[in-house]
């Protein structure tokens, strides 16, 4: 699908979706309690239906009601059969770090599949802990299978690669039978996602241990209580309503939760640290989601107002590798950015000539930002395979056209 935005102003109020990564968070943990959950504010775009269906491919009974999910968890029930369970992920990260060791743990293993470039993100911090620790793997044409007992013990990875890895162990962990400790060989990056895990887990009644550094302590044996919760809206998605907002669109965001544990929350200070003249410098460690967002608005901020987007290595090993699309898509709508190996400088401009046809990559947020700074372009902008939205979010392209974006869709 093709959109080709008439470039205009935004307007109105809007509630972001449901936050992706709190819904896969809470799926899980629901998922693995000993009764029934009640999840509230579930929306489907493709990464939670991918969380979804394996967590079923598990044996955890999900039933819906419109937005609402109950999730009968896993914990006590016998599953039956040897073979290992097939655990399609779609494009989802998340599902598949969060799962390589839940499977592992409640199933001994799983074959997992994917599409798009998952399969093409690392997965070596696993693989070196299962290879010290005697689980086999092998991945080929797409598929990764995991199969062994997953026993209580010192895990030790980097902190850096992804934090997928730590949250997926954080969960698989407490249920074996002895205590565990994750050892972390560098600092924590986008250590607000692990944060965000480990509330989860408390709302279910698991508890682990960190020490804000790199050692983290999980008791075995814990089985989660079931609990009802709803998910927040998002704030990665927010964020290109912030963005869209910086831009001149007059928006009210509503909806969102301040207090919120999504560490993309700090987008709301990043806009004013944007509104303010000379050179600015964003570390997005903890925050890699913001980068496409955040670039529009570097793009945008006034004649010659540098950005640099700094400790940003990790964005190569997403969706797409965002240093390098980001600054292909801006710099054909006719922005300034210098791409680095780690890092983004961006000279802003007033406004943008557009006039283009830009790739969405099957990268959402590169979707979202094109849109976004399409607001502000002197000329039509047209994004190929505009569909990717879907990742995140599903009716981005509706609410769009809802706020007075002009759109045409072709195929
Ligand atoms: O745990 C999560 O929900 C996520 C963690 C982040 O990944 P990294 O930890 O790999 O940076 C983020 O980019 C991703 O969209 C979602
Ligand atoms: C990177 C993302 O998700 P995941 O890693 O779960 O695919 C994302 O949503 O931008």
């Amino acid at each position: 699908m093709n959109v080709t935005i008439t470039p205009t102003l935004l307007h109105g109020s809007v509630t972001p979706p449901p936050s992706k990564s709190q819904a896969h968070r809470l799926l899980l943990a629901a998922a693995l309690a000993d009764g029934t959950s009640a999840l509230a504010n579930v929306a489907f775009s493709q990464d939670i239906q991918a969380t979804v269906r394996c967590l079923e491919a598990l044996g955890a009974a999900v039933r819906q009601e419109g937005d609402r999910l109950a999730v009968t968890g896993l914990a006590g029930q016998t599953v039956s059969g040897k073979e290992l369970p097939e655990l399609d992920c779609g494009e989802s990260g998340s599902t598949l770090r969060f799962l390589i060791p839940v499977a592992l743990a409640v199933r001994g293993g799983g074959v997992f599949t994917g599409h798009g470039r998952l399969m093409e993100r690392p997965q070596e911090p696993y693989f070196d802990i299962f290879r010290e620790k005697g689980i086999s793997y092998e991945q080929q044409d797409g598929t990764l299978t995991v199969k062994g007992q997953l026993t209580s013990g010192v895990y030790t990875l980097p902190g850096n690669v992804s934090s997928q890895f730590v949250t997926g162990l954080l969960y698989a962990l407490p249920l074996l039978p002895g205590d565990s400790e994750i050892h972390l060989t560098t600092p924590l990056e986008s250590a607000d996602y692990v944060y965000m895990t480990m509330d989860a887990l408390a709302q279910f009644g698991v508890a682990v241990e960190y020490d804000g550094e790199r050692i983290f302590r999980v008791p075995g044996n814990q089985t989660g209580h079931p609990a009802a919760m709803t998910v927040e809206a998002d704030w990665s998605n927010a964020a290109f309503w912030y963005a869209a907002a910086y831009l001149d669109s007059k928006l009210d965001i509503r909806g969102l939760n301040y207090q919120s544990a999504q560490g993309d929350a700090c987008i709301g200070r990043l806009y004013w640290t944007l509104a303010k003249p000379g050179e600015a410098e964003i570390d997005v460690s903890g925050c890699p989601d913001l980068v496409p967002p955040l670039a529009a608005m570097a793009a945008l901020r006034g004649v010659g107002q540098v950005t640099r987007l700094v400790n940003a290595a990790r964005l190569r090993i997403k969706e797409s590798d965002r240093l390098a699309t980001v600054t292909e898509v801006l710099t054909a709508l006719g922005a300034e950015v210098e791409e680095h190996a780690d890092h983004l400088v961006i000279t802003g401009k007033d406004s943008l000539p557009g006039g283009v046809t830009v790739s969405g990559h099957n990268d959402h947020r590169i979707a979202m930002m094109a849109a976004i700074a399409a607001t502000n372009c002197a000329a039509p902008v047209t994004i190929t395979g505009a569909e990717c939205v879907r990742k995140s979010y599903p009716s981005f392209w509706d609410e769009y056209v809802r706020l007075g974006g002009q759109i045409t869709v072709s195929e």
